[in-house]
């Protein structure tokens, strides 16, 4: 069974991502297609990840505007059937609400705080207090304004798991292997700990697409996610 990974293609150009997306695709759940990739080539890229691997589209653009204008970019990337699409939850609920009618067939997954965020750079931007009020208060929001999935750090997982119930999808970037470079994010745990806490979907990148072998990687963390019992064998 593949592993509930969705691994993040974060590559320069569309060759190595086609490459990467070859290389782990028997391995993961989930392919993850974001703002470096589709910025640059749209919907070709999406193409050439995707193919006829098997694997869910994650498309992780990060919509954040009027919710007129967020409608209309959900609109134009629905027919790619993403099985999930992010907007951001500090959006607010009208423009969370807009995206999900826009593209009924694809989970809106909100990101509550990015998880390259800590206590001190969000006390920057003007949020008082630990991340995990502001995680726990937008994601009551964005669900109560129809997103389907939620974007957390594991941190949070547990925590949210109890506020939302089992129906939505809990999707946890910020996870990296024991010994791991944790390089831009700031709230990590590792992936048994981030099913653990009851994360559906671990959000995986670098820790996977830097390594020598890609897929080798991938189907490491997989094997240890079922040898520990987190994930199913
Ligand atoms: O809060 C968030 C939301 C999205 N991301 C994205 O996940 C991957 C993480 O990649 P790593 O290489 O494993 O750090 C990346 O595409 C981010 O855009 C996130 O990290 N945090």
């Amino acid at each position: 069974m593949a592993a509930p990974i969705a691994v993040a293609i974060d590559a320069p150009d569309i060759q190595t991502a086609a490459r990467w997306a070859a290389a782990v695709a028997p391995h993961v759940s989930t392919l993850k297609v974001g703002l470096e990739l589709y910025l640059r080539y749209g919907p070709e890229v999406v193409a050439a990840v995707q193919g006829d691997r098997g694997t869910e589209l994650f498309l992780d653009l990060k919509l954040h505007d009027i919710p007129a204008t967020v409608a209309g970019a959900a609109r134009s990337v629905a027919r790619l059937k993403p099985r999930y699409l992010t907007v951001h939850a500090s959006g607010g609920a009208d423009m969370i609400r807009a995206a999900a009618e826009a593209a009924p067939d694809t989970r809106i997954a909100a990101v509550t705080v990015l998880t390259s965020l800590d206590e001190a750079a969000l006390a920057a931007v003007g949020v008082r207090g630990p991340a995990s009020d502001a995680v726990r208060r937008l994601a009551v929001l964005a669900v109560g304004a129809g997103a389907r999935a939620l974007v957390c750090s594991p941190h949070e997982a547990a925590a949210l798991r109890a506020e939302v119930g089992p129906e939505v999808t809990l999707i946890t970037p910020g996870v990296r292997p024991a010994g791991a470079d944790r390089g831009d994010q700031a709230r990590v745990a590792t992936p048994q700990e981030a099913l653990a806490a009851g994360a559906d979907l671990l959000v995986i990148g670098r820790p996977i697409t830097r390594a020598p072998d890609p897929g080798a990687a991938a189907a490491e963390i997989g094997a240890a996610l079922r040898g520990s019992g987190a994930a199913p064998a």
